[in-house]
């Protein structure tokens, strides 16, 4: 177990526009859009900025998408950039590995984010052991949160923490989680770990209720809560920094955010770039609904177009075959049984 990491503020906002972002720009960020995204968060407060290949570190990939610029030129030039922020990464054991986190340690990470699925905490203990001894702060992503229950959620918490583990977090891969649902995982994690870890939550909007999510996160002691400038994430998108600290801030709950510095970053920096706005439309919604990992998004409208079958079929298919994050092969096969079907 490691010592949790002061905290400044009531709670600590971390922001994953380039990082959950990477999803929804198809891993196209180039330098200049990372160093700008950068120096505007870290003019506005933010403590900790992500920034890696969608699906973490190493994932630059044909199976995954390949990146533009690769991370570690990026995770470089954040760290340039930062003048106050620490800068993240997300590994995900399986597709990164020790030797790529030494990588970014070296390329100026302060934090990795450990991601497994929400039943598989158990391949994560050599990576936060990795990770403490490379001397970084450490956060642990249950994904796929609303496929276990509280009960099971707070063990694979433990395991996480008793491997080194600062902050668990609640993730809500597919924007799945309606609030009793968050409510009970939050408050099962802050029973079994809250003295000795923060615990954390990481929405997506497909079912619009990351921001409310979020409050209730605060309400029973959830301190580490994730957002990304205009929403930019996977599926339709992640809880936007900019409203969760306007929201907060009428909360009169402290995140050491400054609103107008992040309406700043979202409408002048990185809005100009966005190819597509997050958004929930039809495919984005039947993730939330059917419970589909937000990352397939893409995957399933590219394999949509290729097989001429709608995309939200797709999506509501690997619903229904209870797919998880690392499966995006799984959605070709669904796209050509469906075809076939027809
Ligand atoms: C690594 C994949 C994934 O995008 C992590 C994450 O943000 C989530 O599960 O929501
Ligand atoms: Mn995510």
């Amino acid at each position: 177990m490691s010592a949790r990491p002061p905290l400044a503020h009531d709670v600590r906002i971390i922001d994953t526009t380039l990082r959950d972002g990477s999803h929804a720009m198809a891993h196209r960020f180039t330098e200049a859009q990372v160093r700008d995204t950068v120096r505007a968060l870290d003019a506005a407060g933010v403590e900790v900025i992500e920034v890696t290949h969608g699906d973490g570190l190493g994932g630059s990939s044909f199976n995954y998408g390949f990146s533009h610029t690769d991370e570690r030129h990026l995770i470089a030039a954040a760290r340039e950039e930062a003048a106050q922020a620490k800068i993240a990464v997300l590994l995900v054991p399986g597709i990164g590995t020790v030797e790529h986190l030494k990588m970014a340690r070296d390329a100026g990470a302060d934090m990795v984010r450990v991601a497994t699925h929400c039943t598989e905490a158990d391949v994560s203990p050599q990576h936060f052991e990795a990770a403490r001894e490379l001397g970084m702060e450490t956060a642990g992503f249950l994904m796929m949160a609303h496929r276990t229950s509280p009960e099971d959620l707070a063990k694979q918490a433990r395991i996480m923490v008793d491997a080194g583990c600062q902050a668990p977090y609640c993730t809500d891969s597919a924007g799945a989680l309606l609030m009793h649902e968050a409510r009970d995982r939050f408050e099962a994690l802050v029973a079994e770990v809250g003295d000795q870890a923060w615990v954390g939550y990481h929405g997506h909007q497909n079912l619009s209720f990351g921001v409310a999510n979020s409050v209730i996160a605060q309400e029973v002691g959830v301190r580490y809560i994730d957002g990304s400038l205009c929403a930019l994430g996977a599926g339709a998108g992640n809880s936007p920094t900019e409203v969760l600290a306007a929201v907060f801030d009428r909360l009169g709950v402290t995140t050491g955010l400054d609103v107008m510095g992040l309406l700043h970053a979202a409408e002048e920096v990185v809005r100009p770039y966005l190819n597509r706005w997050p958004k929930m439309d039809r495919n984005a919604i039947v993730q939330g609904w059917a419970g589909v990992y937000s990352s397939f998004l893409l995957h399933a409208e590219t394999a949509a177009e290729r097989y001429g079958v709608p995309a939200h079929e797709i999506l509501k298919r690997c619903g229904e075959l209870g797919y998880v994050g690392g499966q995006e092969d799984m959605i070709i096969d669904v796209a050509l049984s469906l075809a076939a079907d027809r």
